[in-house]
């Protein structure tokens, strides 16, 4: 096996970055891994068509012995006894990652998934400012507005918990034996390559949180890699710590699988809500009138399939001691605008008291702003205590049905629900190429998970006939096709650049058309494996 690389960025350290060392580094783990990557991201096909086939999923009677036995995960260490706020954000540019570590969150989640466009210059540079963070000197002066950016010195700084690309994702800057890379691995393995050692000793990490898996043998190979990765680079077994999100519908079916399959290396579960509202219609997207998600705006956390997910994720972690970490509300403050800005304080406080209330440890927020009102949520609730682990919910009873139970979420399907879906789905796609993973779009923060949303959607619409409550009329293909010219002609008028229009918004839409077409053929497993081929093709790598 041999490690190659399409072209070193050229910007200051990426080439440290990319040594010999850790590119070796990398190869090892490409070598191990790679292999065991590829056949259970295939296994996820045919078990998502048996569960659309069936109308339903259930617990594993294979793993029964797991869910019943009596267990634990391995203690949290200092660093990660007190969540109650984590700030989320890209780790490039260097403003946004000093930004979160000063915001006087408890963790900043370093994020190369959601909210990352993995172009080749965003991933090394947000490995490099990851590295200069964990050594207390990243830096930077925004060359537009003169402002410069320096680690705070006057209270904590947020912990670092990285969280890598999920397992489907390629890089295609990293070729081995020509062909390319798995992007979850070059992420880690350069985070973990050049910072373990370094984080280890001073008891922060290093720490991750792992997106988007479907099977507890996909956590079983984030184990291995961990434990290989550890003995390579002398760190002690058992230092890594990583968060899972359960954002997909099988995962929740396997909350203590997940939690068993990564005991010694786990710090706690992530009810991550958006990605999860995705999978579940992606999973069950021809089964029929009963998996029929409502507008994505009426769908909310107190809808009972909802509540059941959340409810069975507090429950199932404190009963492992590990802990259970809020999602994102999507709402996010504007300072140019105040009434925005009390609205998002009023509904993420909601959401946060829910939470707590519930029995989580701790929540995410998207935005500095928001992160006083989530703290004092959680301080009212928590007290002088770091967390709630001792908060045992015996009397939360979960029902594969429960979980299933999409019919009677509250709200309905629109033609103006169509419409707010392809403008986000297009607007965001169109942001993502451009190299910004996360937007604000109508006050509402959008990222690579709740764009699925709006997409897979409106391919559930058009393959079931579903009838807009609104207009009486079928969501149709047609329909669709026409909307969507109406929204890229806003959009058109919105940007007001041709040359920008044509190069990030016309792909955009011609991506999106593709894949909502209702067409088993053009239904992708995800967007950004699509916007990633363009991304490659046409704003990379070409000169
Ligand atoms: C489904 C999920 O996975 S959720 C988790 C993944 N998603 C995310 O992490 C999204 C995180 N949030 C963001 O990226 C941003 O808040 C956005 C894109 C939604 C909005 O960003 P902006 O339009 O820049 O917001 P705004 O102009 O109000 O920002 C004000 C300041 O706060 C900073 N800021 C905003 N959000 C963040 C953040 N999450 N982390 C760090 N800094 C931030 C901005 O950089 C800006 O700093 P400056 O004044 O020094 O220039
Ligand atoms: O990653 C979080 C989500 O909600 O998706
Ligand atoms: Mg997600």
């Amino acid at each position: 096996m041999s490690i190659s690389l399409s072209r070193i960025p050229e910007f200051d350290g990426a080439a440290d970055i990319l040594s010999d060392d850790a590119l070796a580094f990398i190869e090892k783990l490409h070598q191990k891994f790679a292999g065991t990557r590829n056949e259970l991201l295939a296994a996820r096909d045919v078990r998502r068509k048996q569960f659309s086939d069936a109308k339903a999923i259930d617990f594993d009677p294979a793993t029964e012995e797991v869910r019943n036995g009596d267990w634990k995960v391995a203690e949290a260490p200092a660093a990660l006894q007190d969540r109650r706020v984590e700030i989320t954000g890209p780790a490039t540019p260097a403003k946004m990652a000093i930004n979160a570590l000063n915001s006087g969150a408890k963790v900043w989640l370093a994020d190369l998934e959601d909210a990352s466009t993995p172009s080749w210059n965003n991933v090394i540079d947000a490995v490099k400012n990851l590295s200069d963070a964990a050594r207390g000197k990243l830096a930077f002066t925004d060359e537009k507005t003169g402002k410069s950016y320096a680690l705070r010195t006057d209270a904590p700084l947020a912990t670092v918990v990285v969280r890598p690309r999920g397992w489907h994702l390629p890089e295609n800057n990293v070729l081995i034996d020509g062909k390319p890379g798995v992007g979850a691995l070059v992420d880690f393995g350069l985070h973990f390559f050049h910072n373990a050692k370094v984080l280890a000793e001073s008891g922060q990490g290093p720490f991750y949180y792992l997106p988007k898996m479907e099977h507890y043998l996909e956590v079983r190979l984030w184990n291995e890699v961990f434990t290989f990765a550890q003995a390579e680079l002398g760190i002690e077994y058992g230092t890594v710590r990583a968060t899972m999100l359960i954002e997909t519908i099988p995962a929740a079916f396997q909350m203590d699988e997940f939690l068993y399959e990564l005991r010694d290396h786990v710090s706690g579960l992530n009810a991550g809500r958006w990605d999860y509202l995705f999978s579940i219609i992606k999973t069950f997207r021809e089964a029929g009138d009963a998996f029929i998600m409502p507008d994505r705006a009426d769908v909310s956390m107190t809808a009972p399939m909802m509540r059941a997910y959340t409810e069975l994720l507090v429950k199932t972690c404190h009963k492992r001691g590990a802990f259970a970490m809020g999602g994102m509300a999507a709402f996010i403050p504007n300072r140019r605008e105040p009434e925005v800005t009390a609205a998002a304080f009023e509904k993420v406080r909601a959401d946060k008291t829910r939470e707590a209330n519930d029995g989580f440890d701790g929540s995410w927020v998207a935005h500095p702003d928001l992160v006083g009102t989530c703290m004092e949520v959680f301080d009212s609730v928590l007290g002088s205590k770091p967390n709630q682990l001792d908060k045992q919910r015996p009397e939360v009873e979960v029902t594969a049905e429960q979980l299933l139970d999409i019919a009677s979420a509250p709200g309905s399907v629109t033609e103006a629900g169509v419409r707010l879906n392809l403008y986000v789905a297009v607007a965001y796609t169109a942001v993502w190429l451009s190299g910004n993973g996360a937007v604000a779009i109508h006050n509402l923060m959008e990222d690579a998970a709740t764009a699925e949303i709006s997409r897979s959607q409106i391919w559930q619409q058009i393959r079931n006939k579903v009838v807009a409550a609104d207009t009486g009329n079928t969501i149709t293909a047609e329909l669709v096709a026409s909307i969507l010219d109406e929204e890229v002609e806003k959009l058109r008028g919105e940007v007001n650049d041709a040359e920008r229009f044509a190069k990030y918004y016309e792909p955009a839409a011609t991506l999106i058309g593709t894949l909502v077409s209702g067409r088993d053929e053009d239904f992708a497993d995800f967007l950004t494996t699509g916007a990633y081929e363009l991304l490659e093709k046409e704003y990379v790598t070409k000169p």
